[in-house]
């Protein structure tokens, strides 16, 4: 049933760096069901690999299993000795209710120093909330702070399962710019999960389908118009992977200000907000002829349905 997917362009430059962690015929099965089978993935350095599907797919579970969170009952799980995860799960098991600051939120797990503190939630655009409290940060502001977390103790590999739930659709686009920073700044490879379509796949290199198996895998708009992509997430799920990945030629800073991105990845700090259409518009008709048709939805039917368009 695995299928996998080529493009004719060029591989990715980490293909040829050895995997920071490797799932061959992963199997994960509870209470006489098997949730994941023959599950098979690499991560390698400088990679992006997003796991999508339809909810209760596995996709957790698999992230799960690989970083041993939760025990295989098949297949082999290779992890590069020494491998640095920062993590940031799906659900946290942490009283909200208690107080909380981010700064002893950022010590909760491994006690890094002040100035790592500092410096990672400068990269995620929160170094002003330091002092807040957990429980009074907007779920956009709580994302960031998991992020800085997860990449405070320098990681080789970022696990992130749904990064952007809560998060409005421009802190979306924002967060999703900033992960593809991390990666290209520190080098690291990173995990995604993800069950939006649209928008995840601008800094993707490879899309890993899951259905309780690998549905089909392989660069985002190979992907997008493989026909096991279609008859997962039917026929108006098809144009919303690759259009978005097309037109990535801005890039969105957490202080709100947008700039072009040449093609080389050269970024010229001007303005050029008034033609960015990435903040509003479905997916489907994501082209870049500049409409401002803003739904404001986090989910966007594709047709603006839920905009303003008639
Ligand atoms: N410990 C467990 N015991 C039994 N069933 C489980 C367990 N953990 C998860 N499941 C089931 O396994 C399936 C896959 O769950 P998983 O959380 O991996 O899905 P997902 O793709 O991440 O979904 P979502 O998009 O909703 O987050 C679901 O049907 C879930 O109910």
């Amino acid at each position: 049933m695995t299928r996998s997917l080529s493009s004719a362009s060029a591989p990715s430059p980490s293909a040829a760096a050895a995997p920071l962690i490797e799932a061959a015929g992963l199997g994960v099965r509870r209470d006489g069901r098997w949730l994941v089978r023959n599950v098979s993935l690499s991560v390698r350095p400088g990679e992006i690999v997003t796991l999508i599907g339809p909810n209760g797919s596995g996709k957790s579970t698999t992230v799960k299993a690989m970083l041993g969170v939760l025990s295989a009952d098949e297949g082999r799980i290779e992890r590069r000795a020494g491998l640095k995860v920062g993590y940031v799960p799906q659900k946290l098991a942490v009283d909200w209710t208690l107080p909380l600051t981010v700064e002893r939120m950022m010590r909760l797990v491994a006690n890094h120093p002040r100035a790592a503190i500092e410096e990672s939630l400068a990269a995620t655009g929160v170094a002003h909330l330091v002092g807040a409290e957990m429980r009074n940060l907007s779920g956009g502001e709580f994302q960031r702070v998991l992020l800085a977390r997860a990449i405070a103790g320098r990681p080789d590999l970022l696990v992130l399962d749904e990064p952007v739930q809560g998060v409005d659709f421009n802190g979306e686009v924002a967060l999703y710019e900033l992960i593809g920073r991390i990666r290209r700044e520190t080098g690291c490879g990173i995990l995604l999960v993800s069950h939006d379509l649209h928008i995840v796949m601008a800094e993707t290199d490879t899309v890993i389908c899951l259905n309780g198996h690998v549905c089909c895998q392989g660069p985002p708009r190979i992907v997008a118009e493989s026909d096991e992509y279609a008859r997962l997430f039917g026929p108006r799920a098809r144009g919303a992977l690759a259009v978005y990945a097309h037109h990535h030629d801005h890039a969105h800073l957490p202080d709100g200000r947008v700039v072009s991105v040449d093609t080389d990845g050269t970024v010229h700090d001007h303005l050029h907000d008034a033609a960015c259409g990435c903040d509003g518009e479905g997916p489907s008709h994501h082209d870049h002829h500049h409409h401002h048709h803003h739904g404001g939805a986090h989910s966007h039917p594709p047709h603006g349905t839920g905009g303003e368009a008639a």
